[in-house]
Order: structure tokens, then sequence, then C-alpha cells
């Protein structure tokens, strides 16, 4: 799939490494064309850049629930300091919306004309609201100051390099699998997602980028599926007997979600190509491969020293 670095750009990573990893670019670490900055767009960054891909935040409900104050700053002091910078530098900007922004729709499938049904106060606003808000700063900055925006609605997302801890469905419900234990199933599992391989996402990314689309473009796989219908599937791929448990349901869960990707198919020539179950495969062998690595990487505590006891004369 498309790759910056090998189509020859010179990519600046920039990362506070609160959900990011250094193991996940480590490889690129040394190439001519790549750089990784640890920093947080919520303070202001100042590079010379002709495109910035605008993906700070985090995007696992767990983790932007954490810390629900970091996660509305970064969705907008961060997305104010990166649509300054594209204003200073003259650069597009793309931001990573989401399909959050539909909230828990009334209608369905969702396309880019829906205004959404979002729950200002709820434990999901701090990211819903976020990227909402996100999106009007954009068109704000488009409209006043000329700044070229492009806003991807991205849809749920899945694959290789998600962290362990994540804590969204796809990635719990394999290590579940994997590691024999019950798959967690928030509430009767009869709502519904659709998700796409990230490698999709990334091609949906670059095209629109480089396209002159600058309304909001839903980019997501529309083959929808009950949580339960997933749990199963995740559990016949795995290969073993892990039990479902039914928890409390999450509040304010979306009950349905799909994608209307017409746009992006008519306007961008642009749609998932890795079917459900391949994408499933390649991220059942990662994390397996981060088991094995979790196992053979334990940090084991060397002996402490015995400590200099206070107040005794030390005779060196
Ligand atoms: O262990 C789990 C985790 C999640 N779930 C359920 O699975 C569904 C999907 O949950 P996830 O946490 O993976 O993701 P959500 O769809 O709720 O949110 C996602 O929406 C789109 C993106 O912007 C983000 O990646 C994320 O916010 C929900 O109904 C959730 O309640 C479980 O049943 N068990």
């Amino acid at each position: 799939y498309t790759c910056l670095m090998m189509d020859g750009h010179e990519v600046t990573v920039v990362d506070n490494f609160f959900t990011g990893r250094k193991r996940n670019v480590e490889h690129w670490i040394g190439h001519e064309n790549f750089e990784l900055i640890n920093h947080d767009v919520v303070e202001p960054l100042y590079i010379e850049v002709d495109q910035i891909y605008h993906l700070a935040s985090p995007a696992s409900p767990p983790n932007y629930m954490y810390n629900p104050i970091k996660t509305l700053k970064t969705n907008t002091i961060g997305t104010l300091n990166m649509l300054g910078l594209a204003k200073r530098v003259g650069a597009r900007l793309l931001l990573a919306s989401t399909s959050e922004v539909y909230g828990d729709p009334e209608v369905h499938p969702q396309n880019e004309e829906y205004w959404g049904h979002v729950n200002p106060i709820g434990p999901r606003a701090c990211y819903d609201e976020g990227k909402r808000v996100a999106e009007t700063m954009c068109y704000a900055y488009m409209k006043q100051e000329g700044v070229e925006v492009r806003v991807a609605r991205i849809f749920n997302t899945f694959g290789s390099r998600m962290h362990m801890n994540d804590g969204r469905v796809v990635s719990n419900f394999i290590l579940q699998a994997l590691q024999g234990e019950p798959l967690t199933v928030y509430g009767t599992g009869s709502q519904t997602r659709a998700f796409q391989y990230v490698s999709d996402l990334v091609n949906g990314l670059v095209l629109l980028m480089n396209s002159n689309i600058s309304s909001p473009v839903n980019l997501g796989n529309p083959e929808e599926h009950t949580i339960l219908e997933f749990a199963r599937l995740i559990k016949s791929l795995v290969g073993n007997r892990s039990q479902i448990q039914f928890l409390p349901e999450a509040q304010d869960d979306p009950q349905r979600r799909r994608p209307d990707i017409r746009k992006a198919k008519m306007m961008l020539g642009w749609e998932p190509v890795v079917p459900l179950e391949e994408g499933l495969n390649k991220t059942i062998q990662y994390f397996n491969r981060e088991l094995e690595h979790q196992a053979n990487n334990q940090y084991i505590p060397k002996p402490k020293a015995a400590r200099m006891k206070k107040g005794r004369p030390r005779h060196n």
C-alpha cells in the first residue's frame, strides 16, 4: 500500500507517545527521509512542511476517556496549533475526524450530509465534540485565512501495530481469544460496527490529501456486523474455545454504524480492498508475535544492592 517515504517524501513524525510507541516506527530510524520528534501538539510547533496529516488524539474510548481534559486540549488547542502551522507555512492540512461526529446515529448508513446525534455532556463528548469543533476550526481557517483543508471521517479501523492495551473491540477480542480468556461483549452484542483494515485507510488518506475535495469524506468499510458476530468470527479464526462473556453496556454506545462511502468512491476512486477475514488473520498473527515478544522481554529486576543505612558514619 501507499508509503509516503518510499514515494520519496520527507516525513517528520510528531508524537507525544501517549498512545503511540517508538517500536511502531523504529524500522524507519536512520532512513534519510525520516525524522521523529517527541512533541505534544498542545504546544506550538515550528517546522517547514507542505502537508500535515493531523492524526493526533487518542482514538480508543478507554484511552480518550482516561483523561478527557487532555483529549479536549489535543483536539482543540492541538488543532488550532496545527492550523496555525499550516497557515504560517502555506501547508495543506488533513484532519483525522471520525464517525463519532455522527454520535448514536438516527440515519443509517451515515453519509456526510448527516449532522449527527451527539450527547454534549456524555462520557464520549471529549472526543465526539472535540472532533466536531476540530472540523469547525478547519473550515473557519479555510474561509478566513485561505488554509487548504481536507477532512476524513474515519470509521472503525484495526490492524497491525495496534497497542496490546488499546481497549477497542478487535484487539480485545483477538487477545482474549489468543489467551483462552472469555471474549468481553458489552451489552447484548446486537450493536453493529463495520471495520476497515488499516492499509485501506492509509490509501484513502493519501488519496484524499492529494485530491481537491475540501468537504468531509467518510473512509470506512461498509461491511456491517453485530459485535456478537465479530466475537464468534474472531473465536473461529483463532480456533480456540474461549467463552463469550456479557458485560454491562457502555454508556452512549452508538447502536448502529456503517459508512456510506459513495462520495469516496465517486470522487477519490477509493474503496476498501482488504476482506475482513484477511485483515483479521493478519492482525491475529501480529498479536501472536506481540504476545511472544512480551513473554521474551519480561523485565526481571536485578536483586537490590543493600541500602546504606542513614545516620551511620560512612567509611570510604
Ligand atoms: O471489549 C470490548 C470492547 C468494545 N465492545 C463494543 O464493541 C463496539 C466497538 O467498540 P470500540 O471501542 O472498538 O469502538 P467504538 O466504535 O465504540 O469507537 C470508535 O469509533 C470510531 C473511532 O473514531 C474510534 O476508533 C473509536 O472511538 C462497541 O459497541 C463496544 O461497546 C465490546 O463489546 N467489547
